[in-house]
């Protein structure tokens, strides 16, 4: 388990500008379980790289404390230190190969460093290879592998000294949308079959929706919002999470799109959020109300659905403000 308490980053002020000596993280605590997929999301700035490498002390926090499986790594003598950052691998935006290794080099090279034979630190990163699904890639060298197949390369390099935890510092910011899908694809692996505990950043919504179980929101150096990501979707409290929420689920049009889908439909809309109790055909029906879907936007988070279905409602007036009565109220739904 990763436990932050209180953590603040104060860089030294380089130059004399606005925000200059303000804390890149400020006052931060968090608990990521062990076994989780923790991530964090914020805008840029907000401060995630730098708790990320204070997770691992690669940043000295200013105060504060990190713990990792209840050692506090301030007080950790530098040996002591150093083997617990071991058991922590990274994984970073822009892959950081050496280009003048070959794949097999790149991914032995942390294991050589760790003192393991050549023939040794050969076998392990070729497991690691075969983990990644790029053992037949082995001799050759990063720049003649895709974008995705680099940052596979780099997950394996970061799995081959058998981490319990994995830090992935905006992993799959560099890469296409299939590709981004191929790297969570295996990120989930990594989790689900050695139970590698992960800890993300992104500014993408969508990655967190996609592999995370849990979510810490960043702004300004602060923690503004956590949970299990299922409910800080289902429920968003804070206006930067709203907006990284709605990023992620387009269940409510924004205005550009309602302004379209008023000029289309000039009956009244209602966006009714999916899962509620009531039988809707029904409730139209019985107050003799026309219906057409004007928008919808629905997906899964955490295995459950969920999203919004926007409605066009036609009929006489009072019947119209009926049913919107009825939906608002129980459904929690919202007139535009
Ligand atoms: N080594 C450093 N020296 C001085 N200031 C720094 C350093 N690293 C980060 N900062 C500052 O700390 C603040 C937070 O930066 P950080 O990189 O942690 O944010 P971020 O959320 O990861 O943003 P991005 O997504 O753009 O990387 C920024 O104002 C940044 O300029």
């Amino acid at each position: 388990m990763i436990e932050l308490r209180d953590v603040t980053k104060v860089f030294p002020a380089a130059k004399k500008s606005p925000g200059a000596g303000a804390p890149a993280v400020d006052g931060v605590s968090l608990a990521v379980e062990r076994g989780s997929v923790f991530g964090v999301v914020g805008h840029s700035g907000a401060g995630k790289s730098t708790l990320l490498r204070l997770i691992n002390y690669l940043e000295t926090p200013t105060s504060g404390t990190v713990l990792v499986d209840g050692q506090d790594l301030g007080a950790l003598g530098e040996r002591r230190r150093r083997e617990v950052r071991r058991s922590i691998g990274m994984v970073f935006q822009q892959f950081n190969l050496f280009r003048s290794r070959t794949v097999l080099g790149n991914v032995a090279y942390p294991l050589r460093l760790s003192g393991l034979s050549r023939a040794e630190a050969r076998e392990r990163a070729g497991e690691a290879l075969r983990f990644v699904g790029l053992d037949a890639h082995a001799r050759r060298y990063p720049e003649q592998l895709s974008g995705g197949q680099r940052q596979r390369v780099g997950i394996a390099r970061a799995l081959a000294t058998e981490p319990g935890v994995l830090l992935c510092d905006e992993a799959t910011s560099a890469l296409d949308p299939r590709t981004t899908g191929e790297v969570l694809d295996l990120l989930r692996r990594v989790n689900g079959e050695l139970g590698v505990t992960i800890v993300l950043i992104t500014h993408e919504m969508e990655v967190v929706r996609s592999l995370c179980d849990h979510v810490a929101v960043m702004a300004a150096g602060k923690v503004v919002e956590t949970g299990g990501v299922h409910d800080v979707f289902s429920r968003p409290a804070h206006p930067v999470t709203e907006t990284f929420v709605r990023s992620a689920l387009h269940d409510v049009p924004d205005a550009a799109t309602l302004a379209r889908l008023r000029a289309r439909h000039p009956g009244r809309l209602v966006t009714v959020p999916v899962g509620g109790g009531e039988d809707l055909s029904r409730l139209f029906r019985e107050h003799d109300v026309d219906f057409t879907i004007a928008h919808a936007g629905v997906t899964e988070v955490q295995a459950r659905t969920l999203g919004g279905v926007t409605f066009e409602l036609r009929g006489a007036e009072r019947d119209v403000a009926a049913v919107l009565a009825r939906l608002t109220g129980e459904e929690k739904a919202v007139a535009r």
